[in-house]
């Protein structure tokens, strides 16, 4: 039994303002995107990682991530990041399971790859997340609605790891329903099926904004680059 990996990078990064996509942008002089893949590529469950990417890209990508022979696959991504995982989906051979990792999570780790793989083999859906540490309001305008329980709350990261046949259908009913969700495990809760999560770490963020390579300069700062 392994995983195949699919990794969707094909978005515009708006929210980052850079002239190009974020998984570009170089950390220490390795691309955000390169720090994601060769996660997959040191994990031995991994069997095979395939890459939604944008049309403009493709070739930029498929040079850099040459070296990586885990890389099977670099396929073109679609409007929306659920979009780019279906195209990704229809191209990947029949496996036990999937795990979906955003390119732009450079900081999983081992541990954690290990932690949802061995959940996976028991559960057929299994995402991670963290606790959360704030209070978390429900609002209206600037009205609050309210208060919601905070020990039932977790900010949810990736991967998220499916059993394949359970995120096929998943991603077939999604469509045929026009579900817009902004990750995969919403689209096996609204098929009923229940989906597991294990604890994450703080430092698995998704780089979104301007913000966010700031942190990412001081894990891996602090962390060193085995990490
Ligand atoms: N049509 C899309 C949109 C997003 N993604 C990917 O999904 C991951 C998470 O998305 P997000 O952080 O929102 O990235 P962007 O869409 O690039 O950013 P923004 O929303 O700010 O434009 C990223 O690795 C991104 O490349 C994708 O493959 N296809
Ligand atoms: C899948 C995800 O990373 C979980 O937190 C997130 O929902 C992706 O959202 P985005 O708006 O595409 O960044």
């Amino acid at each position: 039994m392994a995983y195949i990996a699919i990794i969707p990078a094909a978005g515009l990064g708006r929210r980052m303002g850079y002239n190009k996509n974020k998984v570009f942008i170089e950390l220490n002089k390795k691309s955000i995107i390169e720090r994601t893949v060769e996660k997959f590529q040191n994990d031995v469950n991994c069997e095979g990682i395939y890459l939604a990417i944008r049309e403009d890209e493709a070739e930029m990508l498929r040079k850099k991530l040459s070296g990586y022979d885990k890389v099977h696959g670099v396929f073109i991504g679609g409007k929306e990041r659920q979009d780019s995982i279906y195209n990704v989906l229809q191209k990947i051979p029949q496996c036990d399971h999937v795990f979906i990792h955003d390119g732009a999570r450079p900081f999983i780790t081992k541990e954690l790859l290990d932690d949802i793989y061995d959940n996976v083999k028991m559960h057929k859906a299994v995402i991670c997340g963290v606790k959360v540490k704030d209070t978390v309001k429900k609002v209206s305008g600037t009205r609050v609605v309210e208060t919601l329980p905070r020990e039932e709350l977790f900010i949810t990261h990736t991967p998220q790891a499916f059993d394949y046949e359970l995120i096929m259908h998943a991603h077939e009913n999604a469509r045929i329903n026009t579900l817009s969700v902004t990750d995969d495990s919403s689209m096996v809760e609204a098929l009923g099926e229940n989906v597991h999560i294990v604890e994450s770490s703080y430092n698995n963020i998704k780089i979104t904004t301007r913000e966010d390579l700031v942190i990412a300069e001081s894990i891996i700062n602090r962390e060193g680059e085995d990490k």
